[in-house]
């Protein structure tokens, strides 16, 4: 019957998608038109021989183009700033995390860099990330500057070179509990720093920061995406940067296929996902919805079908969010609904779909671009192959993609479930 027909060839679709090699991954490093193109190895980014045994244990043979181009900007004395935004899941990460921890010194025992994410899962994820490329460099600690994390180890806190957190637990360190002297930081890291600029609370405590640190303080402003006038109150804080930007068409990732399903209403969409599910958990899929209440009305009529979901949002209690993110990163959970929360920098290899079940709109429902490639770029991580589905279920989601479509001049496909041959066309 139609709907095992239509299954079975979303099926294909997706696991066509599935298909990835490690070869792949060489195959784009030698090709100069790919963000992962290198011309460098990790041995002439002259980077400690403790740092590049963290690199080799990490699995990285070559460095993507980011990391060649920042590395040196960014290792250079005396140290300069820097404002660089590279495609999602290239490799910011583990850039300024190199630079972090060449940077400061073992020997002195307190805090020497610091860097602010947006969210606590965010945090938690580049700090594990610090963790392992530090490994071999074992005298080099780190600690979380998060929400629940002032009572375990003051002592251990105030001896670590490198800090991890997110803005307002930070300020706090710095100025309220003074854990921090914001006198002695060498490196200041804002991970998505567009979105720490354009979001008022965000700007106000990471200004805040940063007005404490010296002058001297190098300064790393790191993001996939910077809407002009984001980008220009960003060279406005930032003294004398090193610029690394992208040019509007170079933004979208070509390993990312995109696609938009035509639907009526919230509950066809809804049946739509029903229709999919079964594909969407070969691999694991991020759901995107625009309220926490979307989100967990979907979670639960998923859950009501039978299928299996997991719900993370920012309600919810962080510890319970910890849990939910371990579970889909350790694949336990195939299909996450959530929020724009996880939009951002979360990095799960196996994520081969994302699906937008709600269109990004800012709060004045405009079209929010940036938001968009964000989270879209939750799949396709680093040469990987990915899929976002776009559900439009009105004429004002159809003109919010279509403009989407236009802002990054990139055609998004109508994937039609009626249509068999069009999709037995798409999954080749
Ligand atoms: N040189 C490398 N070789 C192989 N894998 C790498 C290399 N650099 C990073 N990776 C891996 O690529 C994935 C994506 O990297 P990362 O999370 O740093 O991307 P990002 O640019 O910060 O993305 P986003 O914009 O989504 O925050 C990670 O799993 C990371 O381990």
């Amino acid at each position: 019957d139609y709907d095992k027909a239509a299954q079975s060839l979303l099926n294909k679709l997706i696991r066509s998608n599935l298909v990835n090699t490690t070869n792949q991954v060489e195959v784009l490093q030698r090709d100069p038109n790919s963000p992962l193109y290198s011309v460098k190895s990790f041995e002439e980014l002259r980077l400690k021989p403790q740092l590049l045994q963290g690199v080799y244990a990490m699995g990285f043979n070559r460095p993507s183009k980011i990391q060649e181009n920042a590395l040196p900007m960014m290792l250079a004395e005396p140290p300069q700033n820097l404002i660089a935004q590279s495609q999602s899941g290239t490799g910011k990460t583990a850039a300024f995390v190199l630079a972090m921890l060449s940077h400061v010194d073992p020997n002195n025992k307190f805090p020497q860099a610091l860097c602010v994410s947006p969210t606590y899962e965010l945090a938690l994820q580049t700090g594990k990330v610090i963790e392992q490329m530090g490994k071999h460099y074992s005298e080099v600690k780190l600690v979380y500057a998060i929400r629940g994390n002032k009572r375990k180890g003051i002592f251990s806190l105030l001896l670590s070179p490198v800090v991890i957190g997110t803005p307002g637990t930070m300020l706090d360190w710095c100025l309220k509990f003074k854990f921090i002297d914001p006198k002695k930081i060498k490196v200041f890291v804002l991970d998505e720093a567009d979105v720490m600029i354009a979001t008022q609370g965000h700007q106000d405590q990471s200004i805040r920061i940063q007005r404490m640190l010296p002058k001297q303080c190098q300064m790393l402003l790191f993001s996939a995406t910077f809407e002009e006038t984001v980008w220009n109150f960003a060279q406005r804080i930032v003294p004398d940067p090193n610029i690394i930007k992208l040019k509007r068409e170079e933004e979208t990732l070509d390993t990312i296929k995109q696609y938009y399903v035509l639907c009526n209403s919230k509950e066809e969409k809804f049946m739509a996902l029903c229709n999919i599910y079964g594909a969407i958990t070969i691999a694991q899929a991020m759901i995107f919805c625009h309220t926490r209440k979307t989100a967990g009305w979907l979670a639960g009529e998923l859950s009501r079908e039978g299928h299996q979901v997991a719900l993370l949002s920012g309600e919810m209690q962080v510890e319970q969010r910890a849990a939910v993110i371990d579970r889909f990163r350790d694949g336990k959970e195939k299909v996450l609904v959530t929020t724009n929360v996880c939009a951002r920098g979360i990095d799960v290899e196996q994520v081969s779909v994302v699906i937008n079940f709600d269109l990004p709109v800012d709060r004045d429902g405009n079209p929010d671009n940036e938001t968009y490639l964000h989270r879209i770029g939750r799949t396709g991580r680093f040469g990987k192959r990915g899929l976002a589905i776009n559900m439009v279920d009105s004429r004002f989601s159809m003109n919010v993609l279509n403009k989407i479509q236009e802002h990054f001049n990139k055609k998004i496909e109508k994937l039609d479930t009626d249509d068999l041959d069009e999709i037995e066309k798409i999954a080749g």
